[in-house]
């Protein structure tokens, strides 16, 4: 693998992507700071504190009540609001503080406004006592990558204010904060999938706390099929570029009104991923001896949880996809929005069929792609470190 340069014999692209965005601007996005009256109307499926965290507390999905049209079964019954709750002015009674309502209200919006993404970015780096340059969204199996952080504050999610969970194996839902080869870095132990019932904005709503935390570079790693037949499993696709499945389909994590202080309304996505970080890592891994596993490459992300058939993978490949997964896209898109450099790789774990074939053991499994990545950690680990030195070292 020679130098990548994706812009046909150009010159390697070093200079920032900048957005030119303005600051100072607000949206007018409240905060969520009126009061605990809270009406059957504004949402009929909320019930008490009491009664949601009896469902393991506030998540996607955790509704206490069907939601209005919804057929129940017939051994089900209808309750409905007793009397006694009922306030004379036809308000349902709510026994939460202003900041317990405000939390449950952030976590069932799609968006979250700047000040709560303030809030949550104050909270990490008082806690940690640092700004961090770097962050790093660990993929699946590969949270290995955040334990060789040094001076470690650890940030479970469950205790970051108004932070989602994260429900799927191999991401432990930890924030890691400390230095890594001399750089100040951030890393997600856990990330956040459309399909574990959060909204793109969510999923990719950490990219914004890092952007507030003062992290400049974002680097995403990412478990993902192989679907180039040149790729084996174990090997590793630096992103040049990513085809948005989700967004062919009219989602994406900037939907809503825009904020301008994060970015601008229509950000351009041409240039999303560095070509120098990537020049660098292509000379890391022939330093570590691993440069014929080492590809440049196109991911595609779909929304999973179920993996492709082999039609849809046919399709993909006929558009030039090398790789795909279930994340990363919505991260990268949210970074470039907020003008972050970004550096992306793929950890390919399992090898997509093109071609039909009834041999079981040739399906893909959540088990083989945490095998793989445990297999491969080693690798991952030094390639990402070796790069945030060579940037910490101000060479990259
Ligand atoms: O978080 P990533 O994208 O690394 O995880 C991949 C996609 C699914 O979450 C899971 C499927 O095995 O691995
Ligand atoms: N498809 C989608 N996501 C994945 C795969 C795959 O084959 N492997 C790991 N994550």
């Amino acid at each position: 693998m020679t130098g990548y340069n994706n812009s046909n014999g150009g010159e390697v692209n070093t200079a920032s992507n900048g957005n030119g965005h303005s600051n100072g601007h607000s949206n007018g996005h409240s905060n969520g700071n009126k009061s605990a009256d809270y009406t059957a109307q504004e949402n009929p499926t909320m019930c008490s504190k009491d009664c949601c965290s009896g469902q393991g507390g506030f998540k996607p999905g955790n509704t206490c009540a069907p939601k209005k049209g919804a057929v129940s079964s017939s051994d089900e019954k209808i309750v409905p609001t007793p009397q006694s709750l009922l306030k004379s002015n036809g308000k349902i009674q709510c026994d939460l503080t202003p900041d317990e309502l405000r939390a449950l209200r952030v976590l069932n919006e799609d968006t979250y406004p700047y000040e709560v993404i303030q809030e949550i970015a104050d909270f990490i780096t008082k806690g940690a006592g640092v700004r961090p340059k770097i962050g790093i969204i660990c993929g699946s199996g590969l949270g290995s990558l955040a334990d060789i952080i040094q001076d470690a504050r650890i940030f479970e999610y469950e205790k970051i204010p108004n932070f989602p969970v994260s429900t799927v194996e191999g991401h432990a839902g930890k924030l890691v904060v400390g230095t890594l080869e001399g750089a100040t870095v951030m890393a997600m132990q856990g990330r956040f999938h459309f399909y574990e019932g959060y909204p793109l904005a969510k999923c990719s709503m950490p990219v914004r706390v890092m952007k507030l935390c003062g992290v400049e570079y974002l680097f995403a790693t990412n478990a993902a099929g192989g679907i180039n037949p040149r790729y084996g499993v174990g090997d590793i696709m630096l992103m040049h570029d990513h085809v948005n499945m989700l967004g062919f389909a009219g989602n994406s994590p900037l939907q809503g009104p825009n904020d301008p202080r994060f970015g601008p309304r229509f950000p351009a996505l041409t240039n999303s991923y560095n070509k120098d970080l990537i020049n660098k890592a292509i000379e890391i891994g022939k330093a570590m001896g691993i440069e014929s596993n080492i590809h440049v490459g196109v991911y595609s992300c779909l929304g999973g949880p179920n993996y492709e058939t082999i039609a849809e993978l046919k399709a993909l490949r006929m558009m030039g996809v090398d790789a795909v997964g279930m994340s990363t896209v919505h991260e990268v898109i949210t970074a470039r929005h907020c003008d972050m450099k970004v550096f992306a790789f793929s950890l390919i774990t399992n090898k997509c069929a093109t071609e039909y074939n009834d041999k079981k053991d040739e399906e893909p499994s959540h088990d083989e792609v945490m095998a793989v990545a445990k297999m491969r950690q080693k690798d991952c680990c030094e390639l990402v470190s070796r790069l945030i030195r060579e940037l910490a070292m101000g060479s990259a």
